[in-house]
């Protein structure tokens, strides 16, 4: 029979490396058995299998040489057989100082640290002909590769080029036989490897992970150790992982094989895994039951990975974050997320099914359409309830929202244990009515309050069925919109219809979103900055302290925290008389350049500012010093309301409130202009609009303000109460005052709402967005006015309005 010239072809391929006929035939013979004869797995990479199963069985003192020696050329045809299947050694096992031989064939049995390593027959010998296993014992530097590569293309490359030496972490393969009594082929020193090979050509490690025999990995079943088969191994030390060597074509998945298994404990296993595909730890459950680690397979082409501290993952991750998803809150740390994700897979993996049905149900806030008239079920009258004076003959919300009609939803959040999935429990009072698994209802409301103590009117049981996922996300707590995040609960009520308020996520204080430069850093804040020799309250001293400066060495509070009169009136008309008067102009206006017009526009004005310097925490003063107000938050109870003239939502008081009052900043995320045209252009392409403020009080005295200084607080997506203040030209009832708390650098600063005369409780608060009717490139959309004013700038459409 003429010989196959893809014999002959592989006898030539290994001739050009120094490789004999003789030698080749019976490796050559066995792999094509073990192959199935698929000439394609051998012929690959220029016949580097063969060369390989060639030094491995040079290299091997076990070698049986009688079946080979009887083998002929001839022999290659469709009918070889052999005395017993053999592995595939695309999964064969890497271990360093062992013997591993697969139908005699020894494969690679690197040994690193020989100290490491005691030399027992039983750990050098790893015999796997066949079903054949054994026990390793324990090692602490065995590599295993997942064995799903045969090799790569860029070892016989690099096996060739002579030139591409490396000192350092590079692979030294010698000559097959020139040590022919050492077993332990492999020797790593100062990151330096080194194995059998022809030439003493050196190598990468990349090349060296190809190099070693292949380990097929198989979990432990029993032990639920999943992250092995996934290639992401645990260093649980004293777990059991199995390593298999799938017997000849009985494995058409995975090639694993549970039944021809070689025990290796999860340690050896973790670290064989770990030098093979060094994993980086990243985060873990708070015990360390979950990690998750992340590793890069230098095998799949990236010779030149590295390592890079987690460090640095974890920050540039962060970037990334805060750049491509938008994410704003600057507090946002990846690490937070991953070790949230480890407790939830932790979670998830241990709770009984029952458990997770329970838990999956329970921790979604429910809402329900109010049915009941109950007059404990009404939003208001729990806002009332609570801490609201709300005056019922003025609106008697409490009767309307009791109307199932009008009532807007309650969102309410159950205790886990307490309910089942589509019980229907209104809230009554602290009767004790019995709920299915025994606890009675008051019962079920005091765990709840023990997880919520911020809010506790907070519970409502409700069918799940009643609401669509997209609704609950979009809803509000009708008894405190502001989630807890305020020191008073603000409600909110429709009278009107049965809108909603708009979805947006509230946040008691700005946001920085990502480059708007915000420094808030203690060392910003001089001496001249604040009063650290001041102590308890500054007001009550006789000699103003450093932060009355801004206001002419006087405290712009009084005693009261109310904002003195007479500030108060040259402030307000200031901001009245802003149309002329008190305007400054930029010389290179940061809205005109963020146009990204051709041709820069000049400055439209902006409203030259009055500063209020509130002592903060460098002060030597006490947290209760009188100089303090916006920065306590809010304290008036306040309710957000559908108004009935057509302007949407509104804000409106619960109680009457003295001139000067500090109601709430304006909350928002704090962009850049830039940022904020981006976001014009992105919405009015979806249809919708945002109505940015911006902090240009003090743009003119930086002289031309670097891009990220230039700010504005947008408050469309993440904000606080303030979002709903409507517009009122001119005669507003509130007043926009720029207080400076945390910097003082004035391109940034509170921008803080306060009473301009005494307001009665249920009046809405208006204040003047400054916004220019007739400018439809203002960066407010201009709206049909119908603020009511005698003095509306909207005159010509809202007329019929004007009172
Ligand atoms: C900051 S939001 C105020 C809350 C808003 N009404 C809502 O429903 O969410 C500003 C928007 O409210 C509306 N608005 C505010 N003042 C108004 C007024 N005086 N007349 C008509 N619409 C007004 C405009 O649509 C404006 O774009």
């Amino acid at each position: 029979m003429a010989p196959n010239p893809r014999v002959s072809k592989a006898f030539r391929a290994m001739k050009d490396i120094g490789i004999s006929e003789d030698k080749t035939k019976p490796v050559l013979k066995k792999l094509l058995k073990l192959y199935d004869k698929n000439w394609e797995l051998i012929e690959e990479e220029n016949y580097r299998v063969l060369a390989d199963a060639i030094f491995d069985e040079e290299d091997s003192k076990v070698v049986e040489e009688k079946k080979c020696q009887n083998s002929q050329v001839e022999d290659f045809g469709e009918d070889v057989q052999g005395p017993d299947e053999p592995e595939r050694p695309l999964k064969r096992l890497r271990l360093r100082g062992q013997e591993t031989q697969v139908d005699g064939m020894a494969l690679k049995k690197p040994k690193l640290e020989e100290d490491a390593f005691p030399e027992t027959s039983s750990q050098q010998q790893m015999q796997l002909s066949g079903p054949k296993r054994s026990e390793t014992g324990p090692s602490s530097s065995r590599r295993v590769d997942k064995g799903k590569e045969p090799v790569s293309p860029r070892v016989v490359t690099r096996v060739k080029k002579s030139s591409l030496e490396k000192s350092s972490a590079a692979v030294r393969i010698k000559e097959p036989g020139a040590e022919s009594g050492v077993k332990n082929s492999i020797a790593r020193a100062s990151g330096s490897l080194a194995l059998l090979k022809p030439k003493d050509e050196p190598i990468t490690d990349d090349a060296f992970t190809n190099e070693l025999p292949i380990a097929a990995i198989h979990p432990d079943s029993s032990r639920k150790d999943h992250s092995i088969a996934n290639d992401s191994v645990r260093k649980a030390d004293g777990q059991v992982a199995q390593v298999s060597y799938p017997s000849n074509g009985s494995n058409k998945g995975d090639g694993m094989e549970t039944s021809s298994c070689k025990r290796i404990t999860g340690s050896e296993l973790a670290t064989v895994m770990e030098e093979l595909h060094p994993n980086l730890e990243i985060a873990s459950s708070p015990l360390g039951e979950v990690k998750i680690s992340l590793c890069c397979d230098s095998t799949f082409g990236r010779p030149d990975f590295r390592m890079p501290s987690r460090d640095a993952v974890i920050k540039y991750m962060e970037e990334k974050c805060l750049q491509s998803y938008k994410i704003i809150d600057p507090t946002f740390s990846v690490m937070k997320l991953l070790s949230d994700m480890c407790e939830c897979f932790l979670e998830l993996g241990t709770d009984s099914p029952d458990e997770q049905q329970e838990g999956s149900i329970s921790r979604v806030p429910l809402l329900d359409v109010m049915e009941s008239s109950d007059p404990m079920d009404s939003p208001g009258t729990v806002a009332n309830e609570g801490n609201l004076n709300l005056p019922t003959s003025v609106n008697e919300p409490v009767n309307t929202i009791s109307d199932g009609e009008l009532a807007p939803q309650v969102p309410r959040m159950v205790e886990s244990s307490s309910v089942s999935n589509h019980q229907t429990i209104h809230e009554t009072s602290k009767s004790s009515k019995e709920i299915p698994n025994g606890h009675s209802e008051y019962e079920a409301r005091k765990e709840f309050d023990n997880l919520e103590p911020a809010n506790p009117q907070n519970l409502m049981v409700v069918s799940q069925s009643q609401q669509a996922t997209d609704e609950l996300s979009c809803s509000h707590d009708v008894v405190d919109i502001a989630k807890g995040e305020e020191r008073v609960q603000i409600s909110w009520v429709n009278e009107i219809n049965k809108e909603h308020p708009p979805f947006f996520h509230y946040i008691p204080r700005s946001l920085i979103f990502q480059n708007a430069f915000v420094n808030f850093s203690l060392s910003m804040i001089g001496n001249d900055n604040c009063c650290q020799s001041c102590f308890g309250n500054c007001l009550t001293s006789s000699v103003p302290c450093a932060c009355a400066r801004e206001t002419g060495d006087k405290y712009a509070y009084t005693p009261e925290g109310l904002v003195k009169e007479d500030f108060l009136d040259e402030w307000t008309s200031l901001a009245r008389e802003s149309q002329g008067n008190h305007q400054f102009y930029c010389k290179e206006c940061p809205l005109e350049r963020s146009k990204n017009d051709d041709c820069l526009e000049p400055c439209k004005g902006h409203l030259e500012r009055k500063l209020i310097k509130e002592c903060w925490s460098k002060c030597g003063c006490n947290k209760h010093c009188g100089n303090r107000v916006v920065q306590r938050g809010v304290t008036c109870k306040l309710q957000v309301f559908f108004t009935s003239e057509g302007k949407g939502w509104g804000l409106r008081t619960l109680e009457n409130l003295p001139k000067g009052t500090f109601v709430c900043e304006y909350a928002g995320e704090i962009l850049t202009i830039s940022e904020m045209y981006h976001r014009k252009v992105q919405s009015t392409k979806n249809g919708e609009h945002t109505d940015p403020v911006l902090l240009d009080g003090f743009w003119n005295k930086e002289g031309p303000l670097k891009e990220e200084k230039a700010l504005c607080l947008d408050a469309t997506n993440f904000g606080n109460v303030a979002r709903f203040i409507n517009h009122r030209c001119f005669d507003a009832n509130l007043v926009d005052i720029a207080v400076e708390i945390e910097t003082p650098d004035h391109h940034n600063y509170h921008l803080a709402l306060f009473t301009t005369r005494k307001i009665d409780a249920m009046e809405e608060l208006t204040w003047d967005y400054g916004i220019d009717f007739d400018d439809l490139d203002h960066h407010v959309k201009p709206f049909l006015c119908q603020c009511g004013s005698k003095f509306c700038r909207n005159m010509k459409r809202s007329s019929s309005r004007c009172i």
